[in-house]
């Protein structure tokens, strides 16, 4: 009754309203719908279903250790939260396994060079650009590099990102760009950079990309993705961290102060140096970058401005390198900590890390009994998913909210989330991104991250409220959890809420 009164009330909000079926809807549309609608409550009864058949089943699981589940979409930063933890709560292991990371850190700015490469190829060789991608005068639409939806994307199905995505096609830029023509330097900077994608293909292999369950995400030139190639970047992940980075073996056993042996990747980038500096510092390859709207600083795994102390050669990673260190997690990785400097109840822990794209969240399914720490990317409303350009990442994240607080087998699964990326939220407010623009519901509040952040907090507790089957605790925090310090605060309390939860449960208390 009470969720009916709050859906009336809900009913001229665009968030309520996304989930409505249009007013102009076709017979034909509306067919379609109510199947889409019966199967997506046949696959949401089947999860209950199976989930009760798990518990029935009684996997007997140690009433000591806690259990967290990170869930979220790819990107959202559950992996990174986890660091966090481990930084925090196991900082031996953690500061015996930073050296490992050196490759993937590599790799990643690697990544960064040659995406800049790419923009400055498809200007050397304008034959190289796709259709609708002309430098010179730029029209599309989106605001972020690898999230913009070209003119070419196909147009949002009308049901369910109705207020999302019918106000996207209004934020077409244009931009009128002078004549750049690259020189003489351009075409050397980049025949002398050119070899470190064979450097990157390296790297690649040696953390997995010979294992067949290493894949390549955002992968194929699909129809959906006709965006320029530069912001097709391709991206890599790994089913374990564990065997990709080859810890704890090679890294506990040597010594934090021993020198790091000089393996060819690092010789290389010490070589180009300073060429990879010079690139990102070119005022002409700037302005491409402006001109293709790619913010290549706001990407995962940005470290093109720490690049003179990443190539040196006896670089080894910070804390904050590692936290910052983009690798895409595939399936599952069941993390087991014992928390340091505590034997007190609940200092062990399973964290199980997820991969969050689509196509493999059913294999969150067997873990869901854990609580459910929910990593929501507060900074992604102008953003569509990596995996299919065709939907909104706020919107994606919403549906996943809703999901989880609509099932009826998880009604009293602690739920903890993150509202992460705000340092993010605050750079996209801070260059002029109106949010209203794309959350007309936002109305004329005011553009900023208080205000974005309290908006979010209120909308999930409303589909909390009209979708929850029972009360059940629920913690919101605000984060960015690129921000060490700021998250061992957070992870503080949550530790301390989760454990109080945890012993009410169990019954000892
Ligand atoms: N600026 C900023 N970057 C963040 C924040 N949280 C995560 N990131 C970065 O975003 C990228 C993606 O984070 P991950 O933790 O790998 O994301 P994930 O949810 O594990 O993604 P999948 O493994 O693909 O499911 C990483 O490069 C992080 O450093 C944040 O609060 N602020
Ligand atoms: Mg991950």
């Amino acid at each position: 009754m009470v969720a009916r009164t709050h859906r009336a009330q809900l009913s001229d909000d665009p968030f309520a309203l996304a989930l409505q079926p249009p007013p102009n809807e076709t017979p034909a549309a509306r067919q379609e719908r109510v199947e889409r609608e019966l199967e997506e409550k046949r696959v949401s009864d089947q999860i209950d279903e199976d989930l009760r058949r798990e518990r029935a089943e009684g996997k007997k699981r140690s009433k000591r250790e806690v259990k967290v589940l990170l869930l979220g979409q790819s990107e959202s930063g559950k992996s990174t939260v986890l660091k966090n933890f481990r930084l925090k709560f196991a900082p031996s292991q953690w500061k015996a396994e930073l050296r490992s990371w050196r490759a993937v850190i590599q790799l990643n700015l690697i990544h960064n060079v040659i995406l800049l490469l790419d923009v400055v190829q498809e200007r050397l060789e304008p034959g190289v650009e796709r259709p609708g991608t002309s430098a010179s005068t730029s029209t599309g639409t989106g605001t972020l590099a690898g999230t913009s939806a070209s003119p070419s994307t196909p147009p949002a199905r009308a049901y369910g990102r109705a207020s999302i995505d019918s106000t996207v096609s209004d934020l077409t830029f244009t931009t009128v760009a002078r004549a750049i023509v690259l020189s003489q330097k351009h075409r050397l900077l980049y025949l002398r950079l050119s070899p470190l994608r064979k450097v990157a293909d390296d790297l690649r292999r040696r953390l997995g990309a010979d294992d067949p369950e290493f894949t390549f995400a955002n992968g194929e030139d699909g129809p959906l993705d006709e965006r320029p190639r530069a912001a097709r970047q391709r991206e890599f992940g790994v089913r374990g961290w564990i065997g990709a980075l080859g810890f704890p073996a090679s890294s506990a056993s040597r010594r934090s102060d021993e020198p790091m042996p000089i393996d060819e990747p690092t010789e290389i980038l010490a070589t180009v140096r300073d060429d990879i500096i010079a690139l990102w510092e070119d005022p002409d390859v700037r302005e491409l970058l402006t001109m293709r709207n790619i913010r290549i600083e706001d990407r995962p795994g940005f470290f093109l401005s720490d690049t003179a102390r990443i190539t040196s050669r006896t670089y080894v990673p910070s804390d904050n390198d590692v936290v910052r260190a983009r690798l895409r997690t595939l399936g599952v990785q069941e993390w087991r900590i014992m928390l340091e400097n505590s034997d007190s109840f609940g200092s062990e822990w399973v964290i199980y890390d997820v991969g969050g794209a689509r196509s493999v969240r059913h294999a969150w399914l067997p873990y869901f009994d854990a609580v459910n720490a929910i990593i929501f990317p507060i900074s992604c409303f102008d953003e569509r998913l990596a995996e299919d350009a065709s939907v909104n990442r706020l919107e994606d994240t919403l549906m996943l909210w809703k999901a989880i607080v609509s099932s009826k087998v998880l009604g009293k699964t602690t739920l903890i989330v993150f509202l992460n990326k705000c340092d993010l939220l605050k750079r996209k407010l801070q260059s002029g991104i109106m949010v209203n623009k794309y959350l007309i519901s936002f109305g004329q509040r005011e553009n900023e991250v208080g205000v974005v952040v309290k908006y979010i907090k209120d909308k999930l507790k409303d589909i909390l409220r009209a979708e929850g089957s029972q009360p059940r605790t629920t913690y919101l925090y605000p984060t960015s959890v690129t921000d060490t310090k700021a998250t061992a605060v957070t992870l503080n309390i949550v530790r301390d809420g989760i454990i109080r939860e945890h012993l009410k449960n169990a019954e000892f208390l």
